[in-house]
């Protein structure tokens, strides 16, 4: 019988955009995953979130997913201490899944920060990396990850549930010019000509639980 899989894009989400939910759904579909969560971190290690706690980014995260049966939104964090360190996320979700693949899935920038994240040498222990492609602004590949990358990048993403953990796969999803702040200032600007790019890039549901909690105003 083969081992499960556990498949997540943590993130902030805030809030939750259509180049989250494009570029999990590209991979799901790039590397066969059954399934990717979305895993709203409980507090970003890196990010402010403008007073905007885990319950609205949760729910809106429930909502940005809610139409997709391969998407689904992963609670895991919610339980865990703060900040919300992915190596501690991992060791969690290893403890209860001895045999199981996990892969966790990220945007280029994070994977670029990779070298400031806590003891983040212990996250190829822990699972496998995925990288979406995402337009970004550094430009300085530190020579640390230029190592790893040669010691642990593969070609095939079949090789992926192969092992539990240990490999990096850079996958060739459709860039998702968005970003959250960018949602987030066109949101407190409040223009009306950028109502349909708002419509654009922002779930209904996502975008009337905004409104209606007068958040990012
Ligand atoms: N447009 C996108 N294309 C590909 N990956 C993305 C995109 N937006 C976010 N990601 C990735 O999703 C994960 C969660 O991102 P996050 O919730 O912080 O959104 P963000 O748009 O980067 O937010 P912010 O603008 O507030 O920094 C990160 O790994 C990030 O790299
Ligand atoms: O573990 C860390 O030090 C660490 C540092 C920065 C980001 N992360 C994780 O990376 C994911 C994306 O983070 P962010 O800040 O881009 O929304 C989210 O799951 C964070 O918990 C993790």
């Amino acid at each position: 019988m083969s081992e499960p899989v556990i498949c997540l894009l943590g993130g902030t989400f805030n809030p939750p955009h259509q180049g989250h939910i494009k570029a999990a759904l590209d991979v799901a579909g790039e590397i066969h995953a059954p399934s990717v969560g979305l895993m709203p971190c409980r507090m970003p290690p890196h990010k402010e979130t403008d007073g905007v706690g885990e319950k609205h980014r949760v729910e809106m995260t429930r909502r940005a997913t809610a139409s997709h049966s391969t998407l689904y939104t992963e609670l895991a964090e919610l339980s865990l201490d703060e900040p919300s360190y992915t190596v501690k996320t991992l060791q969690y979700l290893r403890r209860n899944n001895h045999k199981a693949s996990i892969i966790f899935v990220m945007g280029e920038d994070s994977w670029l920060s990779l070298t400031s994240w806590f003891e983040w040498r212990q996250l190829l222990d822990l699972a496998h990396i995925v990288v979406m492609r995402r337009e970004t602004t550094e430009k300085k590949v530190p020579a640390a990850l230029v190592k790893i990358k040669s010691d642990h990048k593969i070609c095939d993403p079949a090789k992926l549930y192969q092992q539990p953990a240990g490999f990096i796969y850079f996958a060739e999803t459709q860039l998702q010019p968005i970003s959250s702040s960018q949602l987030r200032d066109a949101l407190r600007q409040q223009s009306s000509s950028r109502s349909s790019w708002l419509d654009d890039w922002l779930q209904p549901s996502v975008l009337h639980y905004i409104r209606e909690n007068r958040l990012y105003v």
